[in-house]
């Protein structure tokens, strides 16, 4: 079995079957491999798939047809170190937020002492430390979505699923996640599958941009970004950044007629 790859989604389809017996096929084909470590966006058309592929691969729904691989390992064998951030942080009111960081630990029944020194450390690590025994109302959009990616963090996943992280917040606010995620990736070392509807983003964090498009879903492109690591504010302005955004945006237009 193969182990070189953190994820393999071998010629993976999905469909949805109505209560009226209407067949919906979102994705057919898809096939594609992520290298331990590595930082995958994906874009695509709204409906093209995205949040199917990303819900599929952690396990939340059954592809219909091919096989999804995490280290090697079909998914259905309850592979644990596989966590999700979603477009809106959903963080438990009535716990304070070191409490909602350590939600999956007890879920597992694997929280120990040493699970909250770690869920403190991971809070200071995107600066919220001071904020620990904090409800999430007292916090903004941002470091609500942050105490949220702790949250997915606090298990040490060694694949890390982002559907929109950012989608909810405000421009400057997402600018400076784009930062803090980098940092996050590059400190812990786990592979990250980021769906977005930005372009720019997709680019700025990803060691490729895989497109999905057509209908139903396939794989259009999968681009390799290569500029250089770690990433600053002046990468967004390069030649060599316009010339991806440009490249993906076309790859985007040629599946639906857009140009
Ligand atoms: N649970 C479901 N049951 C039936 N159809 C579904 C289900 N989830 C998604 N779909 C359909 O699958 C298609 C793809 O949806 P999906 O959410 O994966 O796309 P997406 O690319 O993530 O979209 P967006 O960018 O707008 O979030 C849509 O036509 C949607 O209506």
């Amino acid at each position: 079995m193969n182990n070189e790859y953190a994820i393999s989604v071998n010629n993976v389809g999905k469909t949805y079957r109505s209560r009226d017996g209407q067949h919906n096929t979102v994705l057919k084909g898809l096939d594609f491999h992520v290298k331990p470590g590595q930082f995958v966006s994906i874009v695509g058309q709204s409906g093209s798939g995205k949040t199917t592929l990303l819900k599929t691969i952690s396990g939340l729904q059954e592809p219909t047809e091919g096989e999804i691989l995490v280290k090697g390992r079909p998914i259905r064998d309850g592979i644990e170190d596989i966590a999700m951030v979603f477009q809106s942080p959903v963080l438990l009111p009535w716990r304070n937020n070191i409490d909602n960081v350590l939600l999956p630990l007890e879920f597992r029944g694997t929280r120990t002492d040493e699970s909250r020194r770690y869920a403190q450390e991971l809070l200071e690590m995107v600066g919220l430390g001071g904020k620990a025994q904090h409800y999430s109302y007292e916090l903004s959009g941002g470091m609500q979505q942050r105490v949220a990616i702790c949250r997915a963090l606090v298990s040490h996943p060694e694949l890390l699923l982002m559907d929109e992280p950012f989608g909810a917040l405000d421009a400057m606010t997402r600018d400076s996640m784009n930062f803090e995620i980098q940092r996050i990736w590059q400190t812990t070392g786990c592979s990250v599958l980021f769906v977005t509807h930005s372009i720019s983003e997709a680019v700025w964090l990803g060691d490729r941009v895989v497109v999905v498009g057509g209908r139903p879903g396939r794989i259009v492109a999968d681009i390799a970004i290569d500029l250089p690591r770690p990433r600053g504010k002046e990468h967004r302005f390069s030649a060599a950044f316009s010339d991806y955004t440009t490249e993906i945006e076309s790859h985007i237009g040629v599946v639906t007629g857009i140009s």
